[in-house]
């Protein structure tokens, strides 16, 4: 039997699959400030050029923290849940290493629905070089990646990246502000066509495309 991609009128709530979910409002806001800090962390550790003595006193800091953090820990797997520009429900994987709320090595790109896709914007911190000032490929690609994993998600048609073609057009530079966009360009049966661009001042770097298939949940 064949089975077409069809937008689904709402996502399938991740609960009935097992999944915890936690909602957006319930992310305290020290968690929030917590994972902001830890960004800035690995920027910091990073580039840290200090004396070892300085060096001992922070590890010292930061095993204590750890150890405060992992007295209690959420599952792999825990999903976050929000609403949409729409109204509509929206999950993702808490920890996404892209888009995840509280992932301190998320950078993190937030998007939203557009009329035709989605889109967003963000600003890379030193901890994704790849040549000099410039954003990682490998980090160039998840982005795209990441957005064009939303739109399939944002069109009703959730699903798994199959395959990803990624086209470096401009070296993407660190701090400073990139927009992203997606959107679904086809379909055909479960897969997805899905297309994204990242620009710095309205400059293509770089383009992708990809094809998603659509995830088959039980009903
Ligand atoms: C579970 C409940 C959760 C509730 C969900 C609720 C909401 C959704 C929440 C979140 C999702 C939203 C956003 C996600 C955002 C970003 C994530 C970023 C994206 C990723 O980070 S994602 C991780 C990397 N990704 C993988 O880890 C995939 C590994 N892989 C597989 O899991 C299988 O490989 C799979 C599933 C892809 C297919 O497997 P399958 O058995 O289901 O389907 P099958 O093989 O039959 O292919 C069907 C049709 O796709 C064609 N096809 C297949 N592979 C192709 C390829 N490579 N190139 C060209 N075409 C291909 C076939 O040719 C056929 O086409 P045709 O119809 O023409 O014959």
């Amino acid at each position: 039997m064949t089975v077409d991609a069809q937008p689904v009128a709402e996502l399938p709530d991740p609960r009935d699959f097992g999944f915890t979910v936690v909602h957006r409002e319930e992310l305290s806001d020290e968690l929030l400030a917590l994972v902001e800090d830890a960004r800035a962390l690995n920027d910091a550790v990073a580039h840290t050029d200090v004396a070892p003595e300085a060096l001992a006193q922070a590890r010292a800091a930061i095993a204590a923290a750890t150890e405060t953090l992992n007295g209690a820990r959420r599952p792999t797997g825990a999903m976050v849940a929000g609403r949409d520009s729409r109204g509509r429900p929206e999950y993702g994987t808490i920890a996404n290493i892209v888009a995840g709320p509280v992932n301190p090595a998320a950078p993190p790109l937030e998007l939203a629905h557009t009329d035709d896709g989605v889109r967003g914007e963000v600003t890379l911190n030193g901890s994704y070089e790849g040549p000099p000032g410039l954003v990682h490929g490998g980090w160039v690609a998840a982005l795209l990646d990441q957005a064009l994993g939303s739109a399939a998600s944002a069109a009703g048609m959730p699903g798994l990246t199959a395959h990803l073609d990624v086209d470096y057009r401009n070296p993407t530079p660190l701090h400073n502000p990139l927009t992203v966009t997606a959107r679904v360009t086809g379909t055909e049966r479960r897969k997805v066509f899905v297309s994204a661009e990242i620009r710095h001042n309205g400059e293509l770097t770089a383009e992708g495309t990809a094809i998603m298939v659509q995830l088959m949940l039980p009903s």
